[in-house]
């Protein structure tokens, strides 16, 4: 379905302006491979600057790469960007042209662009709005939405004039519980009912290990990962996570409880460990009996999560990982 070979892009170093440093050169995606499925949910995970918005330009024919192919359902998108338009629907970050329009007039003149009769595109239109609770707001000015509502608006105008691959980036950020919903059971429903294939950006891990078949795991522009979330889970299987909530603080002056300060991730009176199953243990026994208890707020036990892997990933310090 997509297949991207090598692809490598590097932002030229920029010189400073009076008072502004110079910002050396960046290489955004060094030499990315993927191959993404037919039919498949294709998450691309990774820490703020990784490179997943930079690698999807270019894969929608927006930006040129350095080096390195982009396949997609047979066409050459590096040597003809211009034919991405025809083969894939992109919801990027940033807001878009169709901002002056209102709801309705931009799933409609989406339609439009992608060569339905009007007829069709305002089926269409009616439809996709319906399906995500837009309606009530289809006159309004996408401009004059909230952050949520207005994301919702462009993923609907980009759902109008199937397209067989659909290229999301972060496409809930912003939007509440139900309109989360709407958009994971709408990729869903055409997945199922029309075999889109779907590569996602995201940061939110906790969404992603529910919608995601597989996951690309992005760090300096380079993939570090690419496995199914359990085949990733795996990885990191032998972790237990151990949380603790101290109800002031943590009670230092138990000697096991300072022991473990240096291996926790302290977030205001939560500290989180990775620890090896029988040390987890250990450490149970002991904030459960004596001194420390009376600290205790609330504690939980976790097998790995997706969040865990990203956390161990991230870092780029275990490269050893990688899984073609
Ligand atoms: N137009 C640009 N000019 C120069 N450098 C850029 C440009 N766009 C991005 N970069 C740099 O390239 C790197 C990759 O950025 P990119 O936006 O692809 O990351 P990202 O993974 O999408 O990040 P985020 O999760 O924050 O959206 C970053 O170091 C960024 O600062």
């Amino acid at each position: 379905m997509c297949a991207v070979r090598g692809l490598t892009k590097t932002y030229p170093a920029a010189r400073g302006r009076r008072g502004t440093p110079a910002t050396p050169e960046i290489k955004a995606n060094d030499a990315v491979e993927l191959q993404v499925r037919r039919g498949e949910i294709f998450g691309l995970l990774g820490p703020n600057g990784a490179g997943k918005s930079t690698l999807v330009r270019q894969l929608t024919g927006l930006m040129r790469p350095d080096e390195g192919t982009v396949d997609i359902l047979g066409h050459d998108i590096v040597r003809h960007p211009e034919r991405a338009a025809r083969i894939l629907a992109y919801l990027g970050q940033e807001s878009t042209a169709l901002d002056d329009l209102t709801v309705s007039l931009a799933a409609e003149t989406t339609g439009r662009l992608r060569g339905l009769d009007v007829t069709r595109a305002r089926e269409e239109r009616d439809a996709v709005l319906d399906e995500l609770g837009l309606t009530p707001l289809a006159a309004r000015p996408i401009r004059k939405l909230s952050g949520g509502q207005r994301r919702l608006a462009c993923f609907a105008a980009a759902l109008v004039g199937e397209r067989p691959l659909l290229v999301l980036d972060e496409p809930t950020t912003g939007m509440d519980p139900v309109a989360r919903r709407a958009v994971w059971a709408a990729v869903d429903r055409r997945r199922a009912e029309r075999g889109t294939t779907v590569l996602l950006v995201t940061h939110n891990v906790i969404e992603a290990e529910t919608v995601l078949d597989r996951v690309a795991v992005l760090d300096k522009g380079r993939v570090i990962a690419c496995d199914t979330p359990a085949g990733l889970k795996e990885k990191v299987a032998g972790e237990v996570r151990v949380d603790l909530v101290w109800r002031e603080r943590a009670p230092l002056e138990v000697p096991e409880v300072a022991a473990l300060r240096s291996r926790a991730d302290e977030s205001g009176r939560r500290w989180t460990l990775r620890l090896a199953p029988e040390e987890a243990r250990a450490v149970v026994a002991t904030v459960t009996g004596g001194a420390a208890f009376v600290a205790l707020d609330d504690f939980t036990l976790a097998t790995p999560s997706l969040e865990d892997v990203y956390l161990a990933l991230g870092g780029g310090a275990q490269q050893g990982l990688v899984k073609a």
